[in-house]
């Protein structure tokens, strides 16, 4: 997961206001081909904006934003995705009543590379739509229940489909955000040993609360507060950190 020289993703001096507030000063960030480094830090620290301005929701106020040496700091959010950029689906947009199968194919309709010849173009989408959705749901060991409406899943394996929906458009960057938000505690491993597989085949950039997950399974992470960062290291670092202690223990008085 080296970002020596050329990192696979560089944010510099990139920043968000509303208005005239403002929600992320000027981040500095570096993620290699591979890893998972989080984004940590208190209620309203900025780590949502930050990620939205990653992603391609949010036009940054500042900085610049450069993606395999493509500065993409003004592209749209579509691009970034045809790019290999992909954020995480909440449940809410996922066809509940359709199958497991249906739903990744769906979102891997968005891959097949454009054709010059129609026929062949829709030929070629149409296999390369349920080769990629089977491969995911191998990939996640969602086979057998393919053929299962997501609506009857249970709420942990329903959060996988959530990140298979990311993995159909193939991407190589996994903006995950929260993705332990609302769980109950017998699925938190089971989503935790997820990412965990991912962060070798991907570049993970994830926003997470679960501060027992996030130390256990971070290659590194970036302390967020009030905007900006405070701290940035391996997971030993940041749990020794005394300004991070002090930034925490004060967000819960
Ligand atoms: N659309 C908006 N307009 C104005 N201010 C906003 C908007 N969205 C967020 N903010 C403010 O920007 C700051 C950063 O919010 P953001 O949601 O990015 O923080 P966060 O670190 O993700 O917080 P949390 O952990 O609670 O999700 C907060 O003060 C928030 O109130």
């Amino acid at each position: 997961m080296t970002t020596a020289g050329n990192p696979f993703l560089s944010a510099r001096g990139l920043g968000l206001d509303y208005g005239r507030f403002t929600a992320v000063g000027k981040i500095d960030l570096e993620l290699g081909t591979t890893g998972l480094h989080s984004l940590i830090g208190p209620n309203g620290a900025g780590k949502t904006s930050f990620f939205n301005i990653v992603s391609g929701r949010l036009p940054a106020s500042r900085g610049s934003l450069v993606f395999e040496g493509r500065d993409i700091t003004r592209s749209g959010a579509h691009r970034r995705a045809r790019l290999g950029m992909a954020r995480s689906f909440q449940v809410t947009s996922l066809f509940g009543e359709s199958s497991v199968l249906h739903n990744l194919q769906m979102a891997a309709m968005g891959v097949a590379p454009s054709r010059s010849y129609r026929f062949w173009s829709n030929w070629t989408r149409e296999t390369q739509r349920l080769d990629v959705a089977a491969e995911v749901l191998r990939e996640l060991e969602l086979t057998r229940h393919a053929a299962t409406p997501v609506a009857s899943l249970a709420h942990g394996v329903q959060r996988v489909v959530e990140i298979g929906m990311c993995l159909a458009a193939r991407p190589r960057l996994l903006l995950l955000d929260e993705p332990l938000a609302g769980l109950g505690l017998a699925d938190v491993p089971r989503i935790a040993e997820l990412l965990q597989r991912l962060k070798a085949r991907y570049a993970v950039l994830l926003v997470e609360h679960n501060m027992r997950v996030v130390m256990g399974i971070s290659d590194r992470i970036t302390v967020m507060f009030q905007g900006n960062v405070i701290a940035e290291g391996a997971p030993a670092a940041i749990r020794d950190n005394a300004q991070v202690r002090r930034v925490y223990l004060g967000s819960q008085s």
